[in-house]
């Protein structure tokens, strides 16, 4: 069964602790919002939660597949957006869903446009999109609502919804408000 267990963790950063003693268990279906003011360690508790930085205490416990959407872009910019899109899928045998993934972001239209062009907000549905296309059942969204319009983070709110129905996991650092039922608060 998929699951996500963070326990005991603390995190250290350039010598200062930022956090410690965070117990986080997450099933099938659930979803927490990691919520604070700027540099109070979201985004590290996110990358800790991928296994990209150790934690200076605690462990990490995953049960699953983790597709990671960071604030740094993973798509190759020079790349038509299908293409670049093409990429990630394919190393996941996936490619057959990406039109779908596409039209599911609202991004059909801009499926051959070089991802360099692509607005903020559109690059953002975009690093959404190699998420959803993943079909990784942990979600791991650091800001993912930076840069869309009201309609967009609607759509982030049904993608989430939707992967939490079909017994995916999210954990969401955000700063924007983001409505995720029944979700988890990790205030920093
Ligand atoms: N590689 C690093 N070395 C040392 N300190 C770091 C490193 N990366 C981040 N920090 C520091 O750790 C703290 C937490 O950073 P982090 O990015 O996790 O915060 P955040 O809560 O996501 O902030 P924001 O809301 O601004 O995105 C910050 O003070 C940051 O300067």
């Amino acid at each position: 069964m998929n699951a996500l267990a963070l326990r005991g963790v603390a995190c250290l950063r350039g010598g200062r602790l930022l956090f410690e003693g965070l117990d986080l268990a997450l099933a099938p279906g659930e979803a927490a919002l990691v919520t604070g003011p700027n540099g109070v360690g979201k985004s590290s508790l996110i990358r800790i939660a991928a296994g990209l930085l150790a934690p200076a205490a605690g462990t990490v416990e995953c049960t699953g597949d983790r597709a990671l959407m960071a604030e740094a872009p993973a798509l190759d910019s020079e790349l038509p957006l299908a293409a670049a899109l093409n990429f990630w899928a394919g190393l996941d045998g996936r490619r057959e869903v990406v039109p779908d993934v596409l039209a599911s972001l609202d991004l059909g239209p801009l499926a051959q446009v070089p991802v360099r062009m692509l607005s903020t907000g559109q690059r953002r549905r975009a690093a959404l999109a190699r998420v959803v296309a993943s079909a990784a059942p942990i979600w791991l969204l650091d800001e993912p609502a930076n840069g869309l319009d009201t309609a967009s983070v609607a759509l982030l709110e049904g993608l989430i919804a939707g992967h939490r129905a079909a017994g995916g996991i999210a954990l969401v650092a955000t700063h924007l408000p983001i409505t995720l039922p029944d979700a988890r608060e990790v205030a920093l």
